[in-house]
């Protein structure tokens, strides 16, 4: 165990200058060199006689230097050395070009192993830095066949790099300890740990590149699952909330809201009411696609927090959007009786203050605000329900904020990304998971097309037809995702030009995050009464705005955009009865791009949707670990997977049958791992 912990400058073949680069790596001790795992491997299984050789080709061959070594000085800093080598078949010459070292490696009547790149010389063929070894008589050759391909090595070529992982392999010797217990071995069929250490580097076959990654994805997907777990059990079993048992008037709510609840959203709140009544905190993740009504079900649990003399907080992630959700809890909420604050940067300090004194008297019951709500030195009365959004997830340090405070409320975490349930778990582990997997009746599908720049004339020939007919559209502009200020720019200018003319016979509104709170809010509530017919925006719109008489929005290089960005601006239509469109203006380049806009044009399913760019974008991007605070995986891939995935999945339900709190008492060697694993990682 010492062994893994060795300091890397201490390894044969690291001096001070590969020390710094193994540190960029993230390399600083003999685990971390062993975790660098392969990035691929070469076979070299098959071997050529010289006379079969051709140019361009990389093979293996064997033969027998004949005669010295040629050395040749062809100016400062290149340094060449030459052989000549031979098989029963014919010559070749052997060049290596700054690798002095070789000169002592390599002797006439060596017998030797080569593998590489077959070029055209200026004396026939040759072989140039070939990977070598020298097989003495009577041996056989002990040059892996299978050979591993390491990512990352600038600054080494990959020899040095395989070298000092010999080295290192050779001095663990086999001595890593087994954490995993037996009894978890066995059910799933995983080969040991230093076996699986070794042979991911260096395998003798194919099969046994399997083997070893299988257990060791296995590992990494099953300790990531484990520590989640074990952080909600944690979290859960750490301080009582307040049960909120009270439903007096809670129905007759649900029955005057100006539309009926769909089964989903039902299902969905019956989970959260039976949380909510709980001491246990709720810790608990509600997902669902763009326009499914979230929403709603968030403000029907506030509301039971309320008629629990209880005080609930929603955060939102940007101004206007909790201004949005003001205004609609406040129409819903204030003939029950609610008293309702908003707490944003816009408000006077005398405002502020009056609210925070308020809202510390228990004379406010829910408070909306951005996530700033929480950081802010807010004290509550009796604070018993948080709903935030999942990108600025509640996570344990700030429970420990409220916990200091006397609170420990219970906790709702909304999504419009929905994910897979299998991904959902690795990523959500901490969270128990509610799916609203219904649009409320009557949604039709948002007509979707791609359309060039050169063909936008026609896009906005269509939108005035909207226009004429009552209804509203949003014209999104360009992302530049390094600049506000000029993404600002662009959007004031496109304003301006569509003002004076193809919408010059309507009222054209400009929205941007440079704008002030005040005059964001005062565009927002025009649009809302429809006294702005065109809107254009930047992405702040993105999250949330619900303004149903929007029926189009044509969205400008959408090029720039990722598809899940592009399904939640297209959500912002298509939230009311009528048929909306979506026009995606594109400079038709790259095949990312035109596959994005297919993707768009041709599903509506949020699930399908993310299912795409998790393709597109790949796991780590996609999912965001380091966001949320985890480690980034060393060779698992959520995507290549998922069927280990769902086997960890099935083990962790298993052991939790067992140890419900997932104390790991019963596999000691496991739990030191978890807690060595992701030592200062919140909550473990
Ligand atoms: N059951 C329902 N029947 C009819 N309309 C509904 C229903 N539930 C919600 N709505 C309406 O649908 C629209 C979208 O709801 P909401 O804003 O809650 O969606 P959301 O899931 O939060 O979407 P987003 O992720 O896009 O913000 C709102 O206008 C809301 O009033």
């Amino acid at each position: 165990m010492e062994m893994l912990k060795k300091d890397i400058q201490y390894i044969k073949g690291v001096g001070p200058k590969k020390l710094s680069l193994l540190k960029k790596l993230k390399i600083f001790n003999v685990e971390d060199m062993i975790y660098h795992f392969p990035r691929d491997y070469e076979n070299r299984s098959f071997s050529k006689k010289i006379i079969e050789l051709k140019p361009g080709e990389k093979v293996t061959i064997y033969g027998v230097i004949v005669g010295q070594r040629q050395s040749l000085k062809v100016r400062k800093g290149l340094n060449i050395n030459r052989y000549l080598v031979k098989d029963d078949s014919g010559f070749i010459s052997i060049t290596f070009f700054n690798q002095p070292y070789v000169k002592n490696k390599l002797k006439a009547n060596d017998s030797i192993m080569l593998n590489g790149k077959i070029k055209m010389g200026l004396q026939g063929l040759e072989m140039v830095n070939p990977v070598f070894e020298v097989v003495n008589q009577g041996e056989n050759p002990t040059l892996d066949t299978i050979v591993p391909i390491y990512s990352s090595t600038d600054g080494f070529t990959q020899n040095q790099m395989i070298s000092i992982k010999k080295n290192i392999l050779q001095m663990v010797n086999d001595d890593v300890v087994e954490y995993m217990p037996e009894i978890i071995i066995e059910k799933n069929k995983l080969c040991g740990l230093n076996f699986a250490l070794k042979r991911i580097h260096f395998p003798t076959s194919l099969q046994e590149v399997k083997i070893a990654r299988y257990r060791l994805v296995f590992d990494e997907l099953l300790l990531l699952q484990l520590v989640l777990v074990r952080i909600k059990k944690k979290v859960i079993s750490s301080k009582n909330s307040i049960p909120l048992k009270n439903n007096e008037g809670l129905v007759q709510f649900i029955n005057h809201l100006p539309f009926q609840l769909t089964g989903a959203q039902k299902t969905v709140l019956q989970e959260i009411i039976k949380d909510l009544e709980d001491v246990t905190p709720m810790n608990r993740l509600v997902q669902g696609d763009v326009g499914s009504g979230k929403t709603i079900v968030a403000i029907i649990a506030l509301y039971k927090a309320v008629i629990n003399s209880c005080q609930g907080a929603l955060m939102a992630p940007t101004e206007i959007l909790a201004e949005q959700h003001y205004t609609s809890l406040k129409q819903l909420l204030e003939p029950m009786g609610v008293r309702i604050g908003l707490l944003i940067g816009s408000l006077t300090k005398t405002k502020k203050l009056e609210l925070l004194e308020k809202i510390k008297e228990g004379q406010i019951d829910i408070i909306i605000g951005t996530h700033a709500l929480i950081q802010e030195s807010v004290e509550f009365q009796r604070l018993a329900l948080v709903v935030t959004d999942e990108q600025h997830r509640f996570g344990v340090r700030q429970r420990a904020i409220l916990a200091e405070k006397g609170e420990n409320p219970h906790i709702l975490v909304m999504t419009a990304t929905p994910i897979p349930r299998t991904l959902a778990l690795i990523l959500y582990g901490d969270l128990d998971i509610s799916i609203i997997d219904e649009l409320p009746p009557g949604r039709k599908e948002i007509k979707t097309h791609g359309l060039t720049q050169e063909e936008k004339e026609r896009a906005y020939e269509f939108a005035k037809k909207e226009l004429n007919s009552g209804r509203q559209i949003y014209v999104v502009c360009p992302l530049v995702e390094e600049s506000e200020v000029i993404e600002a720019k662009a959007a004031t200018d496109i304003a301006e030009e569509l003002a004076s003319t193809f919408f010059q016979d309507y009222t054209v509104g400009l929205l941007h995050g440079k704008m002030k709170t005040k005059e964001k809010e005062e565009i927002m509530k025009k649009f809302t009464k429809n006294e702005i017919n065109v809107l254009v925006s930047t992405t702040v719109i993105e999250v949330g705005v619900n303004v149903p008489n929007a029926t189009m929005m044509i969205i400008e290089n959408a090029e720039r955009f990722g598809l899940a960005q592009l399904h939640q601006l297209r959500g912002r239509v298509g939230r009311g009865h009528s048929q909306s469109y979506c026009i995606l203006l594109h400079n038709n380049k790259s095949k990312i791009a035109k596959d994005r806009i297919k993707i768009m044009e041709s599903t509506n399913d949020g699930f399908v949707i993310s299912e795409k760019d998790l393709e597109i974008r790949g796991p780590g991007e996609f999912l965001g670990l380091r966001q949320h605070g985890l480690p980034d995986f060393k060779i698992a891939n959520l995507l290549k997977h998922m069927k280990v995935l769902k086997r960890v999945q099935s083990q962790v339900e298993e052991i939790l049958q067992e140890d419900p709190l997932l104390s790991l008492d019963k596999y000691p060697s496991l739990k030191t791992k978890l807690e060595e694993k992701f030592k200062g990682f919140e909550g473990i």
